[in-house]
């Protein structure tokens, strides 16, 4: 082999088998997305992302990792004649060409360290930057028009929508990288080693026919035999690991009920009852685990017994031609090596089945939250606009999901000063009218009318972000720049003067603040942000009689203009509203002046 221009050769080898790669990934991706499902998914995902008009970078950044994932096979090529020199001069007892193998050997090494190094900076960056559009998007989708929410009237909603969002993305962007590359270079490592191998092999005496090349064909039967029985022993693992993730899941989501619901299950003392399920939960997942270990036994097993013979089986079959002086040693070492690297990358389909039946799950689950979202953006969308500070509705008619009415034709207006009070029994339609005037309720006809900004909705739970209390306070908005100083005169106001210190710490407010305290920072909400119009719903539920007469005070004396509009049971809020709505739950209503 002539060392001093194989750089030429090399870079020729590089760029045929790079047009070739390429045509053919082309020809194939486009024949596969428009006969099979899971590439037609995988381009619903993909396709704009390798869109040059769009992100030109991608493609450059494709291209040159396909350039180095062949330039790798071509370095392996390259390591595998030179054993065969080596090993012939060391036969040979020839020390000069030795001593030269030795330097070119340190040149190889440090080219293949170099090409490793560069290739995994840039797959790592490009799955990075690939995950980093692919979870804007989901998250954009998921989050601008409120489809986190709007997906729960779906009648078919998908489930841990949070996981495909985190974990499913990052499967995606890896293994689709991982099985392009792994296909393309195992197929061009294993042509090129059949190559190899071709050229060490001669004609060969099996039962009195004698097969020209023929250790060519012996080896790929061989690879062929192992691989089937691999596969038949190992297929069963595909249904284990999946079978494990989901029964790890299952049982961290038990975990994380319990600290959600803590304090309920210890009224109940539910310690008892919850903790066997937990252990029935963990249980399963021992015992799959058992199953996973058996198997393993048997697969790994025989996958040690195919790789043990796999280091004499070439040897045995040239060892006739080495013995009867037709093949150096040297010649007799390249076809171990390059048997090894033929079965390594033929294997690759074998391990690679696993992968691609959990890509094939990943692409399900990324499509399915597609495909969920736009259900929820198809749903229909109350009719609600903006006429400067008016809040109106006009013809306004809400029934549940189901078709049952809840309210027919309501007509009214609020205005500035006037305190609306919505009464009626449980399940009659308060929380859900209020829902429609939010824009948020689907099955809503009418026409609703109030301000796009300056107008606050408190919902039956308060929502505590964890954090400072002082974010908590101005949630959603930025903390001004006199934030302190309005914080601690409003929690004056709002009976809550033991907070005034803690404004910066950092805690889950939800489980420190009992709820009649959670609600008076919802009301402390109010009087920050200063609305023009506030929707409330029951936000006084957990407070005593005194309490609430206290909020409802101090937000009608602080903004006499304020049109307010609030959902409670008692009585007693009577005296801070000026109009009452009086639900029926069939549909019919009464509207009262107090
Ligand atoms: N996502 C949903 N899917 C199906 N039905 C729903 C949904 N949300 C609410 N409902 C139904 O709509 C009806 C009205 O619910 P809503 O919460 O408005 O009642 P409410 O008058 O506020 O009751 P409460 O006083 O108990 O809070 C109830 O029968 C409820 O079961």
């Amino acid at each position: 082999m002539d060392w001093s221009k194989e750089l030429l050769d090399s870079a020729l080898w590089v760029g045929k088998a790079f047009v070739i790669s390429s045509v053919l990934l082309v020809v194939f991706g486009f024949i596969l997305i428009k006969t099979t499902r899971w590439a037609s998914q995988f381009w619903m995902l993909a396709g704009h992302y390798f869109n040059p008009k769009e992100k030109p970078m991608t493609l450059v950044t494709f291209v040159v990792i396909l350039l180095l994932s062949l330039f790798g096979v071509r370095v392996s090529v390259l390591f595998s004649n030179w054993y065969n020199t080596m090993y012939t001069a060391l036969q040979k007892l020839d020390e000069n060409t030795f001593w030269i193998q030795m330097a070119v050997f340190a040149v190889l090494a440090s080219i293949h360290i170099i090409r490793a190094l560069s290739s995994y900076y840039l797959q790592q960056r490009f799955t990075i930057k690939w995950r980093e559009t692919l979870n804007e998007e989901m998250l954009s989708r998921w989050m601008d028009k409120k489809s986190y929410y709007r997906s729960y009237y779906l009648n078919d909603p998908i489930d841990n929508p949070d996981q495909r969002i985190q974990q499913d993305v990052v499967h995606f962007t890896k293994l689709s990288l991982e099985l392009t590359l792994g296909v393309i270079s195992s197929m061009v490592s294993a042509v090129a080693f059949t190559l190899i191998l071709w050229g060490l092999s001669d004609e060969m005496q099996i039962f009195g026919v004698t097969i020209p090349r023929g250790m060519v064909f012996l080896l790929f039967i061989y690879i062929l035999v192992a691989t089937v029985f691999a596969f038949k022993i190992g297929r069963p693992l595909i249904r284990l690991n999946f079978l494990d993730e989901r029964l790890n899941a299952n049982y961290r989501y038990s975990l994380i009920r319990v600290r959600e619901y803590a304090e309920s299950i210890a009224f109940y003392a539910g310690e008892k009852i919850e903790g066997s399920k937990l252990r029935q939960r963990f249980s399963k997942v021992i015992s799959n685990v058992w199953d996973i270990v058996h198997r393993n036994v048997k697969f790994q097993g025989f996958n040690f017994f195919i790789s043990q013979t796999a280091v004499i089986f070439p040897f045995i079959i040239q060892a006739p031609r080495f013995f009867a002086g037709k093949l150096e040693l040297g010649g007799m070492v390249q076809t171990a090596q390059a048997f090894g690297n033929l079965a390594d990358n033929l294997s690759f389909f074998r391990t690679a089945y696993d992968n691609f039946a959990q890509y094939r799950a990943v692409l399900d689950r990324l499509t399915g939250f597609h495909q969920n979202i736009d259900a929820a953006d198809n749903l229909p969308v109350p009719n609600v606009r903006a006429e400067g500070d008016e809040v109106r509705l006009q013809n306004v008619s809400i029934t549940t999901p189901n078709g049952r009415q809840l309210i027919k034709d309501l007509t009214l207006t609020v205005n500035p000063g006037d305190a609306l009070l919505i009464q009626g029994p449980s399940g009659s339609g308060k929380t859900t009218l209020l829902r429609s005037i939010a824009g948020l309720w689907p099955y809503c006809e009418g026409e609703i009318i109030r301000p796009d900004q300056e107008v606050l909705f408190l919902s039956q739970k308060p929502y505590l972000p964890e954090g400072r209390l002082i974010d908590t306070l101005f949630y959603p908005a930025e903390v001004p720049a006199d934030g302190y100083e309005q914080a601690k005169a409003i929690l004056h106001q709002v009976c809550l003067p033991h907070l005034e210190n803690r404004l910066d710490e950092e805690l889950n407010w939800s489980h420190t603040l009992s709820l009649g305290e959670q609600q008076r920072i919802a009301f402390a909400r109010i009087l920050l942000t200063c609305p023009k119009v506030a929707f409330i719903d029951e936000a006084t539920s957990a407070m005593d009689e005194g309490l609430e007469y206290t909020m409802y005070k101090l937000l009608r004396d602080t903004f006499p203009e304020l049109r307010l509009v609030s959902i409670g049971h008692r009585s007693t809020l009577h005296t801070h509203h000026t109009h009452l709505l009086q639900l029926k739950g069939n549909g019919e209503y009464e509207i009262k002046q107090f």
